[in-house]
Protein backbone atom coordinates (compact mmCIF):
# COMPACT_ATOMS: atom_id res chain seq x y z
CA UNK A 1 0.00 0.00 0.00
CA UNK A 2 1.59 3.30 -1.19
CA UNK A 3 1.51 5.64 1.89
CA UNK A 4 0.39 8.34 2.36
CA UNK A 5 -3.24 6.54 1.37
CA UNK A 6 -5.35 7.57 -1.45
CA UNK A 7 -8.77 6.64 0.17
CA UNK A 8 -11.13 5.18 -2.19
CA UNK A 9 -14.49 4.58 -1.52
CA UNK A 10 -15.55 1.53 -0.02
CA UNK A 11 -16.98 -1.14 -2.07
CA UNK A 12 -15.99 0.45 -5.78
CA UNK A 13 -13.24 -1.06 -7.35
CA UNK A 14 -10.74 2.09 -5.59
CA UNK A 15 -11.77 0.97 -2.31
CA UNK A 16 -8.79 0.82 0.25
CA UNK A 17 -9.41 -2.48 1.84
CA UNK A 18 -8.60 -3.86 5.06
CA UNK A 19 -8.83 -6.99 6.49
CA UNK A 20 -8.90 -7.36 10.55
CA UNK A 21 -8.18 -11.40 11.83
CA UNK A 22 -10.04 -11.37 15.00
CA UNK A 23 -13.01 -8.94 15.62
CA UNK A 24 -13.67 -8.99 18.95
CA UNK A 25 -14.21 -6.26 21.71
CA UNK A 26 -10.64 -4.25 20.18
CA UNK A 27 -11.43 -4.89 16.98
CA UNK A 28 -14.67 -3.79 16.78
CA UNK A 29 -13.26 -0.45 17.60
CA UNK A 30 -10.55 -0.64 15.32
CA UNK A 31 -13.30 -1.20 12.68
CA UNK A 32 -15.68 1.42 13.64
CA UNK A 33 -12.10 3.88 13.97
CA UNK A 34 -11.67 3.21 10.36
CA UNK A 35 -15.29 3.08 8.86
CA UNK A 36 -14.92 6.76 9.57
CA UNK A 37 -11.72 6.85 6.85
CA UNK A 38 -14.32 5.76 4.81
CA UNK A 39 -12.12 2.37 4.38
CA UNK A 40 -13.62 -1.15 3.38
CA UNK A 41 -13.69 -3.82 6.22
CA UNK A 42 -13.51 -7.17 5.91
CA UNK A 43 -14.06 -8.64 9.43
CA UNK A 44 -13.05 -12.30 10.18
CA UNK A 45 -13.28 -14.41 13.50
CA UNK A 46 -13.71 -18.17 14.54
CA UNK A 47 -17.23 -17.40 15.14
CA UNK A 48 -19.99 -15.90 13.31
CA UNK A 49 -21.20 -12.69 14.57
CA UNK A 50 -18.46 -11.36 16.24
CA UNK A 51 -18.11 -7.84 17.97
CA UNK A 52 -16.06 -6.20 15.11
CA UNK A 53 -18.26 -8.16 12.18
CA UNK A 54 -21.57 -6.42 13.10
CA UNK A 55 -19.69 -2.86 12.41
CA UNK A 56 -17.85 -4.31 9.50
CA UNK A 57 -18.55 -4.17 5.50
CA UNK A 58 -18.12 -7.73 5.21
CA UNK A 59 -17.66 -10.97 7.64
CA UNK A 60 -15.96 -14.63 6.98
CA UNK A 61 -15.95 -16.93 9.72
CA UNK A 62 -12.83 -19.42 9.34
CA UNK A 63 -10.37 -21.43 11.31
CA UNK A 64 -7.64 -18.70 11.49
CA UNK A 65 -5.17 -20.95 12.56
CA UNK A 66 -5.43 -22.91 9.22
CA UNK A 67 -2.81 -21.54 6.97
CA UNK A 68 -4.61 -22.88 3.60
CA UNK A 69 -7.85 -20.98 4.67
CA UNK A 70 -6.13 -18.20 6.00
CA UNK A 71 -4.34 -18.07 2.42
CA UNK A 72 -7.60 -18.73 -0.07
CA UNK A 73 -9.58 -15.50 2.04
CA UNK A 74 -6.84 -13.25 1.31
CA UNK A 75 -6.44 -14.20 -2.34
CA UNK A 76 -10.25 -13.61 -2.39
CA UNK A 77 -10.73 -10.44 -0.66
CA UNK A 78 -7.12 -9.02 -1.79
CA UNK A 79 -6.67 -6.58 0.97
CA UNK A 80 -4.18 -3.52 1.18
CA UNK A 81 -3.37 -4.52 5.04
CA UNK A 82 -3.82 -7.34 6.69
CA UNK A 83 -4.66 -6.99 10.39
CA UNK A 84 -4.23 -9.59 13.26
CA UNK A 85 -6.76 -8.69 16.44
CA UNK A 86 -5.67 -12.08 18.39
CA UNK A 87 -2.71 -14.28 18.48
CA UNK A 88 -4.41 -17.55 17.53
CA UNK A 89 -3.40 -17.13 13.70
CA UNK A 90 -1.35 -18.85 11.14
CA UNK A 91 1.62 -16.34 11.56
CA UNK A 92 4.10 -18.66 9.67
CA UNK A 93 1.94 -18.40 6.02
CA UNK A 94 1.20 -15.03 6.62
CA UNK A 95 5.33 -14.54 6.31
CA UNK A 96 5.48 -16.48 3.89
CA UNK A 97 2.47 -14.43 2.37
CA UNK A 98 4.40 -11.05 3.19
CA UNK A 99 8.00 -12.42 1.60
CA UNK A 100 6.13 -13.33 -1.38
CA UNK A 101 5.02 -9.58 -1.99
CA UNK A 102 1.09 -10.44 -1.42
CA UNK A 103 0.23 -9.30 2.00
CA UNK A 104 1.31 -6.37 4.16
CA UNK A 105 0.44 -7.21 7.88
CA UNK A 106 0.16 -5.24 10.70
CA UNK A 107 3.10 -3.97 11.95
CA UNK A 108 5.00 -6.78 10.55
CA UNK A 109 4.40 -10.89 9.69
CA UNK A 110 7.52 -10.99 12.01
CA UNK A 111 6.32 -9.19 14.37
CA UNK A 112 3.04 -11.35 14.80
CA UNK A 113 4.55 -14.88 14.65
CA UNK A 114 6.84 -14.03 17.65
CA UNK A 115 4.41 -12.49 20.01
CA UNK A 116 1.51 -15.29 19.33
CA UNK A 117 4.42 -17.72 21.15
CA UNK A 118 5.89 -16.64 24.82
CA UNK A 119 8.74 -18.13 23.50
CA UNK A 120 10.02 -16.20 21.02
CA UNK A 121 8.90 -12.53 21.84
CA UNK A 122 11.14 -13.90 25.19
CA UNK A 123 13.71 -14.82 23.60
CA UNK A 124 14.03 -11.75 21.51
CA UNK A 125 13.52 -9.44 24.59
CA UNK A 126 15.62 -11.33 26.99
CA UNK A 127 18.41 -13.18 25.24
CA UNK A 128 19.04 -10.83 21.98
CA UNK A 129 18.27 -7.45 23.07
CA UNK A 130 18.96 -8.10 26.99
CA UNK A 131 16.65 -6.54 28.55
CA UNK A 132 15.31 -7.42 32.14
CA UNK A 133 12.67 -9.89 32.15
CA UNK A 134 11.42 -12.56 34.80
CA UNK A 135 14.02 -15.28 34.97
CA UNK A 136 12.29 -18.04 32.82
CA UNK A 137 12.49 -21.77 31.52
CA UNK A 138 10.33 -23.50 28.91
CA UNK A 139 9.27 -27.33 29.68
CA UNK A 140 7.08 -29.88 27.40
CA UNK A 141 6.00 -32.26 29.99
CA UNK A 142 5.60 -32.46 33.66
CA UNK A 143 8.69 -33.98 34.29
CA UNK A 144 10.33 -31.44 32.62
CA UNK A 145 8.18 -28.14 34.48
CA UNK A 146 9.04 -30.07 38.34
CA UNK A 147 13.05 -29.70 37.11
CA UNK A 148 12.07 -26.28 35.41
CA UNK A 149 9.99 -25.19 38.73
CA UNK A 150 13.21 -26.66 40.80
CA UNK A 151 15.31 -23.91 39.25
CA UNK A 152 13.59 -21.10 38.60
CA UNK A 153 11.91 -21.32 42.69
CA UNK A 154 8.79 -20.50 43.82
CA UNK A 155 6.79 -18.42 43.87
CA UNK A 156 6.50 -18.59 40.10
CA UNK A 157 4.09 -18.91 37.28
CA UNK A 158 2.98 -20.97 34.73
CA UNK A 159 1.86 -20.15 31.65
CA UNK A 160 0.77 -22.36 27.99
CA UNK A 161 3.02 -20.74 25.36
CA UNK A 162 0.10 -19.74 23.15
CA UNK A 163 -2.82 -18.39 25.55
CA UNK A 164 -4.16 -15.22 26.36
CA UNK A 165 -6.08 -12.96 28.81
CA UNK A 166 -5.00 -15.25 31.77
CA UNK A 167 -6.24 -18.67 30.32
CA UNK A 168 -4.23 -21.78 31.29
CA UNK A 169 -1.94 -19.37 33.71
CA UNK A 170 -1.38 -20.18 37.23
CA UNK A 171 1.06 -18.85 40.50
CA UNK A 172 2.88 -22.14 41.92
CA UNK A 173 3.95 -21.93 45.92
CA UNK A 174 5.77 -25.00 46.10
CA UNK A 175 6.80 -27.94 43.68
CA UNK A 176 3.31 -30.21 45.15
CA UNK A 177 1.64 -27.23 42.66
CA UNK A 178 3.27 -28.71 39.38
CA UNK A 179 0.93 -31.43 38.38
CA UNK A 180 -2.21 -29.22 38.75
CA UNK A 181 -0.71 -26.17 36.63
CA UNK A 182 0.60 -28.51 33.96
CA UNK A 183 -2.99 -29.85 33.82
CA UNK A 184 -4.48 -26.22 33.79
CA UNK A 185 -1.83 -25.35 31.11
CA UNK A 186 -3.15 -28.13 28.67
CA UNK A 187 -7.03 -27.09 29.44
CA UNK A 188 -5.96 -23.19 28.82
CA UNK A 189 -3.38 -23.50 25.70
CA UNK A 190 -5.21 -21.56 22.58
CA UNK A 191 -3.49 -24.06 20.37
CA UNK A 192 -2.21 -27.51 21.98
CA UNK A 193 1.36 -27.12 21.96
CA UNK A 194 2.07 -28.95 24.89
CA UNK A 195 4.74 -26.44 26.15
CA UNK A 196 4.93 -24.12 28.93
CA UNK A 197 6.67 -20.64 29.99
CA UNK A 198 7.56 -21.28 33.83
CA UNK A 199 8.31 -17.39 35.32
CA UNK A 200 10.27 -16.43 38.35
CA UNK A 201 7.59 -14.48 40.35
CA UNK A 202 8.13 -10.37 40.22
CA UNK A 203 7.02 -8.85 43.22
CA UNK A 204 6.20 -5.52 41.77
CA UNK A 205 4.95 -2.69 43.14
CA UNK A 206 2.75 -1.74 40.06
CA UNK A 207 2.15 -2.87 36.70
CA UNK A 208 1.37 -1.02 33.76
CA UNK A 209 0.46 -0.46 29.53
CA UNK A 210 2.70 1.62 27.94
CA UNK A 211 0.97 2.27 24.67
CA UNK A 212 3.89 2.69 22.25
CA UNK A 213 3.03 4.33 18.69
CA UNK A 214 5.21 3.35 15.24
CA UNK A 215 3.36 6.37 13.18
CA UNK A 216 4.57 8.30 10.11
CA UNK A 217 5.71 12.18 10.10
CA UNK A 218 5.22 14.07 7.29
CA UNK A 219 8.58 13.02 5.47
CA UNK A 220 7.70 9.48 5.68
CA UNK A 221 10.24 8.11 8.82
CA UNK A 222 8.19 6.13 11.07
CA UNK A 223 8.56 8.26 14.49
CA UNK A 224 7.71 6.78 18.18
CA UNK A 225 5.27 8.48 20.64
CA UNK A 226 3.91 7.14 23.66
CA UNK A 227 0.66 7.61 25.62
CA UNK A 228 0.40 8.17 29.23
CA UNK A 229 0.99 4.87 31.23
CA UNK A 230 -2.08 2.80 32.05
CA UNK A 231 -2.45 1.02 35.25
CA UNK A 232 -4.17 -2.42 35.74
CA UNK A 233 -5.39 -4.83 38.09
CA UNK A 234 -5.26 -8.40 37.08
CA UNK A 235 -7.35 -11.08 38.68
CA UNK A 236 -5.95 -14.65 37.16
CA UNK A 237 -4.67 -13.35 34.82
CA UNK A 238 -7.33 -11.14 33.30
CA UNK A 239 -7.07 -7.40 33.39
CA UNK A 240 -10.29 -5.97 35.27
CA UNK A 241 -9.86 -2.67 35.94
CA UNK A 242 -7.14 -0.10 34.54
CA UNK A 243 -6.61 3.70 34.60
CA UNK A 244 -4.82 5.90 32.78
CA UNK A 245 -2.53 8.71 33.90
CA UNK A 246 -0.52 6.11 35.99
CA UNK A 247 1.51 8.13 38.55
CA UNK A 248 5.38 7.46 37.75
CA UNK A 249 8.95 8.57 38.86
CA UNK A 250 10.89 9.67 36.30
CA UNK A 251 13.99 7.33 36.09
CA UNK A 252 11.27 4.69 35.76
CA UNK A 253 9.14 6.31 33.38
CA UNK A 254 12.05 6.60 31.15
CA UNK A 255 13.58 2.93 31.72
CA UNK A 256 9.73 1.63 30.33
CA UNK A 257 9.91 4.21 27.59
CA UNK A 258 13.73 2.91 26.82
CA UNK A 259 12.58 -0.77 27.14
CA UNK A 260 9.27 -0.47 24.85
CA UNK A 261 11.51 1.56 22.40
CA UNK A 262 13.80 -0.88 21.92
CA UNK A 263 11.19 -3.80 21.69
CA UNK A 264 9.18 -1.79 19.37
CA UNK A 265 12.01 -0.89 17.23
CA UNK A 266 13.14 -4.64 16.42
CA UNK A 267 9.42 -5.54 16.03
CA UNK A 268 8.73 -3.06 13.17
CA UNK A 269 6.19 -1.68 11.10
CA UNK A 270 3.46 0.71 11.94
CA UNK A 271 0.67 0.78 14.31
CA UNK A 272 0.15 0.89 18.25
CA UNK A 273 1.59 -1.85 20.67
CA UNK A 274 1.19 -2.54 24.32
CA UNK A 275 4.07 -2.77 25.80
CA UNK A 276 3.35 -4.70 29.37
CA UNK A 277 5.78 -4.03 32.01
CA UNK A 278 6.16 -4.28 36.07
CA UNK A 279 7.86 -1.38 38.03
CA UNK A 280 9.36 -1.56 41.59
CA UNK A 281 10.80 1.68 42.66
CA UNK A 282 13.07 2.51 39.37
CA UNK A 283 13.37 -1.12 38.19
CA UNK A 284 11.08 -2.20 34.92
CA UNK A 285 10.73 -5.57 33.44
CA UNK A 286 9.57 -6.12 30.50
CA UNK A 287 6.56 -8.39 30.64
CA UNK A 288 4.95 -8.68 27.20
CA UNK A 289 3.76 -7.20 24.04
CA UNK A 290 0.84 -7.19 21.89
CA UNK A 291 1.67 -5.71 18.48
CA UNK A 292 -2.11 -3.76 18.36
CA UNK A 293 -4.44 -2.53 20.62
CA UNK A 294 -4.49 -3.87 24.29
CA UNK A 295 -7.14 -4.60 26.22
CA UNK A 296 -5.78 -2.28 29.75
CA UNK A 297 -6.01 -0.05 26.93
CA UNK A 298 -10.04 0.76 26.46
CA UNK A 299 -9.79 3.35 29.17
CA UNK A 300 -8.70 5.50 26.20
CA UNK A 301 -11.78 5.75 24.57
CA UNK A 302 -12.52 8.01 27.56
CA UNK A 303 -9.32 9.42 28.58
CA UNK A 304 -7.38 10.59 25.60
CA UNK A 305 -7.79 13.04 22.52
CA UNK A 306 -8.21 9.74 20.21
CA UNK A 307 -8.62 6.14 22.00
CA UNK A 308 -5.96 3.70 21.15
CA UNK A 309 -7.64 1.81 18.30
CA UNK A 310 -8.53 5.43 16.29
CA UNK A 311 -4.44 5.31 16.83
CA UNK A 312 -4.08 2.44 15.41
CA UNK A 313 -6.11 2.47 12.59
CA UNK A 314 -4.49 6.45 11.70
CA UNK A 315 -1.04 4.94 11.84
CA UNK A 316 -1.52 1.62 9.56
CA UNK A 317 -2.50 3.71 7.12
CA UNK A 318 0.44 6.26 7.21
CA UNK A 319 -1.51 9.04 9.28
CA UNK A 320 -0.44 11.16 11.75
CA UNK A 321 -1.55 10.42 15.42
CA UNK A 322 -2.28 12.53 18.54
CA UNK A 323 -0.87 10.72 21.84
CA UNK A 324 -2.18 13.27 24.29
CA UNK A 325 -4.15 12.56 27.57
CA UNK A 326 -7.70 14.38 27.69
CA UNK A 327 -8.37 13.65 31.37
CA UNK A 328 -7.95 10.83 33.85
CA UNK A 329 -9.90 8.42 33.35
CA UNK A 330 -10.48 4.28 34.15
CA UNK A 331 -12.35 1.10 32.75
CA UNK A 332 -13.98 -1.27 34.47
CA UNK A 333 -14.38 -4.79 33.05
CA UNK A 334 -18.11 -6.23 32.74
CA UNK A 335 -18.30 -10.31 32.72
CA UNK A 336 -20.88 -12.14 31.39
CA UNK A 337 -21.80 -14.02 34.79
CA UNK A 338 -23.93 -16.86 32.89
CA UNK A 339 -22.84 -19.19 30.40
CA UNK A 340 -25.80 -18.75 27.81
CA UNK A 341 -26.37 -17.82 24.18
CA UNK A 342 -28.36 -14.26 24.08
CA UNK A 343 -27.97 -12.78 27.49
CA UNK A 344 -29.44 -9.62 28.40
CA UNK A 345 -28.46 -6.27 30.69
CA UNK A 346 -30.20 -4.68 32.47
CA UNK A 347 -29.09 -1.30 34.81
CA UNK A 348 -27.16 0.40 31.84
CA UNK A 349 -29.56 3.68 32.33
CA UNK A 350 -28.34 3.23 36.31
CA UNK A 351 -24.62 2.90 35.11
CA UNK A 352 -24.92 6.12 32.52
CA UNK A 353 -26.33 8.29 35.93
CA UNK A 354 -22.69 7.47 37.44
CA UNK A 355 -20.68 11.10 36.64
CA UNK A 356 -18.54 10.95 33.88
CA UNK A 357 -19.33 7.52 32.68
CA UNK A 358 -19.67 5.56 29.45
CA UNK A 359 -20.72 2.35 28.96
CA UNK A 360 -19.56 -0.16 25.87
CA UNK A 361 -21.75 -3.59 25.98
CA UNK A 362 -19.92 -5.58 22.68
CA UNK A 363 -22.76 -7.47 21.10
CA UNK A 364 -20.70 -11.36 21.69
CA UNK A 365 -23.25 -13.89 20.46
CA UNK A 366 -22.63 -15.79 23.52
CA UNK A 367 -22.09 -15.37 27.30
CA UNK A 368 -19.54 -17.08 29.49
CA UNK A 369 -19.18 -16.73 33.09
CA UNK A 370 -15.61 -15.37 32.57
CA UNK A 371 -16.53 -14.13 29.67
CA UNK A 372 -15.93 -10.20 29.12
CA UNK A 373 -19.18 -8.60 27.99
CA UNK A 374 -18.58 -4.59 28.66
CA UNK A 375 -16.71 -2.55 30.01
CA UNK A 376 -17.38 0.85 32.00
CA UNK A 377 -15.51 3.93 31.25
CA UNK A 378 -15.13 6.69 33.30
CA UNK A 379 -13.56 10.05 33.54
CA UNK A 380 -12.77 12.49 36.63
CA UNK A 381 -10.71 15.35 37.92
CA UNK A 382 -8.58 12.37 39.31
CA UNK A 383 -7.65 8.49 38.58
CA UNK A 384 -9.22 7.53 42.03
CA UNK A 385 -12.63 9.26 41.42
CA UNK A 386 -12.54 7.83 37.80
CA UNK A 387 -11.90 3.91 39.14
CA UNK A 388 -14.72 4.17 41.59
CA UNK A 389 -17.10 5.43 39.35
CA UNK A 390 -16.04 3.26 36.71
CA UNK A 391 -16.35 0.31 38.97
CA UNK A 392 -19.63 1.52 40.69
CA UNK A 393 -20.64 1.98 36.57
CA UNK A 394 -19.96 -1.72 36.00
CA UNK A 395 -21.87 -3.04 39.03
CA UNK A 396 -24.68 -1.36 38.09
CA UNK A 397 -24.98 -3.42 34.49
CA UNK A 398 -26.85 -6.51 34.94
CA UNK A 399 -26.41 -9.58 32.71
CA UNK A 400 -29.43 -11.92 32.80
CA UNK A 401 -30.64 -14.67 31.04
CA UNK A 402 -33.80 -13.89 29.37
CA UNK A 403 -35.86 -16.74 27.49
N1 LIG B 1 6.42 -13.32 36.13
C1 LIG B 1 5.37 -12.73 36.71
N2 LIG B 1 5.47 -12.20 37.95
C2 LIG B 1 4.42 -11.60 38.56
N3 LIG B 1 3.21 -11.49 37.99
C3 LIG B 1 3.03 -11.98 36.76
C4 LIG B 1 4.10 -12.63 36.03
N4 LIG B 1 3.65 -13.03 34.85
C5 LIG B 1 2.35 -12.65 34.81
N5 LIG B 1 1.96 -12.03 35.95
C6 LIG B 1 0.63 -11.47 36.24
O1 LIG B 1 -0.33 -12.09 35.40
C7 LIG B 1 -0.84 -11.14 34.46
C8 LIG B 1 -1.12 -11.80 33.13
O2 LIG B 1 0.10 -12.31 32.59
P1 LIG B 1 0.36 -12.27 31.02
O3 LIG B 1 0.21 -10.88 30.53
O4 LIG B 1 1.63 -12.95 30.74
O5 LIG B 1 -0.88 -13.17 30.56
P2 LIG B 1 -1.65 -13.18 29.20
O6 LIG B 1 -2.40 -14.46 29.20
O7 LIG B 1 -0.71 -12.91 28.09
O8 LIG B 1 -2.66 -11.99 29.34
P3 LIG B 1 -3.10 -10.91 28.20
O9 LIG B 1 -3.29 -11.62 26.94
O10 LIG B 1 -4.41 -10.40 28.79
O11 LIG B 1 -2.06 -9.85 28.21
C9 LIG B 1 0.17 -10.03 34.41
O12 LIG B 1 -0.40 -8.82 33.95
C10 LIG B 1 0.61 -9.99 35.87
O13 LIG B 1 -0.36 -9.35 36.68
N1 LIG C 1 -6.05 -9.97 26.05
C1 LIG C 1 -6.40 -10.08 24.69
C2 LIG C 1 -7.80 -9.52 24.43
O1 LIG C 1 -8.40 -8.91 25.28
N2 LIG C 1 -8.31 -9.75 23.22
C3 LIG C 1 -9.65 -9.35 22.84
O2 LIG C 1 -10.57 -10.35 23.25
C4 LIG C 1 -11.17 -10.93 22.11
C5 LIG C 1 -11.48 -12.39 22.33
O3 LIG C 1 -12.47 -12.45 23.29
P1 LIG C 1 -13.28 -13.81 23.58
O4 LIG C 1 -12.29 -14.76 24.16
O5 LIG C 1 -14.35 -13.37 24.55
O6 LIG C 1 -13.82 -14.28 22.24
C6 LIG C 1 -10.23 -10.70 20.97
O7 LIG C 1 -10.85 -10.80 19.72
C7 LIG C 1 -9.75 -9.31 21.32
O8 LIG C 1 -10.68 -8.33 20.94
MG1 LIG D 1 -0.59 -9.69 29.40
Amino acid sequence: MKTPVRFGTPLSPNATRVMLLGSGELGKEVIISLQRLGVEVIAVDRYADAPGQQVAHRAHVINMADGDALEALIALEKPDLVVPEIEAIATTRLMELEQAGIVTVIPTARATWLTMNREGIRRLVAEELQLPTSPYRFADSKAELQAACGEIGFPCIVKPVMSSSGKGQSKLDSAADVDAAWDYAAAGSRVDAGRVIVEGFIDFEYEITLLTVRSMDASGAVVTSFCEPIGHIQVNGDYVESWQPHPMQPIALENARKIAKDVTDNLGGRGLFGVELFVKGDMVWFSEVSPRPHDTGMVTMASQVQSEFEIHAKAILGLPVDVSLKAPGASAVIYGQHDAKGIAFDGVADALRVPGVDIRLFGKPESFARRRMGVALAVAADIETARSNAKLAASKVIPVITD
